[in-house]
């Protein structure tokens, strides 16, 4: 689905951020980028978006380099959801997940019924229905991660981008977004999402990229990369990982130590 190969980019005046980074997404994985604040992550999704371009390298997104592919053609294979951001307009939730459908219908085209019907299913799905006529700036800051959940599933797109998709949200909208996060990659939505909580990746990946200084170290299934060593490296912060049991299968939970 999505190869990336030896790239490189940095922002204009300064070094290469990203360097000789490759990784491989393939259909149904989800895939979790680990890494410490500053180390590139929303950098190489940019640039997996097209939004920033790689300076060398490849990008293929099924088997065509991202550079030939338009821009519209683009967002029906892959939607990105930010990190939940504030809007200066005051748009309304319906609207914004709507503009989901942007792809599909064209910047100055009048969505029909079933582009609304599209959005407006989207918005049951992740249970804020009740939330199409609010305004998206009187929102939380929850609420506002799911709206965009909303409009990237509106968007049809067979991969999902996902920068810090729980970062805002308290503890049951967490869970609720990781469920649906596995629920998407269940109905065949293949999904790269960043997170700052190694628990993420044994709860819901099925491969860990560890990124450190715009570089990929380790990359594989969660039990080989996610290790006691591994966080505390890439952390500098002392984690256990211990076992815990959920009916037949236990389940690896790292907790942070203080001493
Ligand atoms: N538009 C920009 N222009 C110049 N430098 C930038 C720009 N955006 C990010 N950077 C720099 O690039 C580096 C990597 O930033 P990036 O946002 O990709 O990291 P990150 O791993 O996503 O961090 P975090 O976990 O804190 O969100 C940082 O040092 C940042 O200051």
């Amino acid at each position: 689905m999505l190869q990336v190969k030896n790239i490189s980019f940095g922002y204009s005046g300064a070094g290469n951020l990203l360097s000789g980074l490759s990784l491989t997404v393939q259909d149904g994985d989800i895939v979790c980028l680990l890494g410490p604040n500053g180390a590139g992550k929303t950098t190489l999704l940019r640039c997996l978006l097209g939004i920033s371009k790689v300076h060398t390298g490849s990008i293929r997104v099924k088997g065509r380099e991202i550079a030939s592919v338009p821009p519209a053609e683009l967002s029906r294979t892959i939607a990105y959801v930010p990190q939940a951001t504030d809007t200066v307009f005051p748009y309304r939730v319906l609207d914004m997940v709507v503009m989901g459908r942007t792809p599909h219908i064209g910047f100055t085209a009048v969505p029909s019924r079933s582009d609304v019907a599209v959005a407006k299913e989207a918005l049951r799905e992740l249970g804020i229905a009740h939330l199409a006529d609010c305004l998206f700036s009187e929102i939380s800051g929850g609420e506002r991660q799911l709206t965009l959940i909303a409009r990237a599933i509106t968007q049809q797109a067979s991969m999902l981008v996902m920068d810090e998709p729980t970062s805002s949200l308290d503890y049951g909208n967490q869970v609720r977004i990781l469920k649906v996060i596995s629920q998407l990659a269940g109905q065949g939505y293949s999904i790269l999402m960043t997170s700052h909580f190694p628990n993420h990746a044994f709860m819901l990946c099925n491969k860990v990229l560890v990124m450190k200084h715009g570089r990929i170290i380790a990359a594989g299934r969660p039990e080989e990369t996610v290790t006691e060593n591994s966080l505390s490296n890439l952390y500098g912060a002392r984690v256990k990982i211990v076992e815990i049991a959920d009916g037949a299968t236990p389940v690896k939970v790292c907790i942070p130590l203080l001493a």
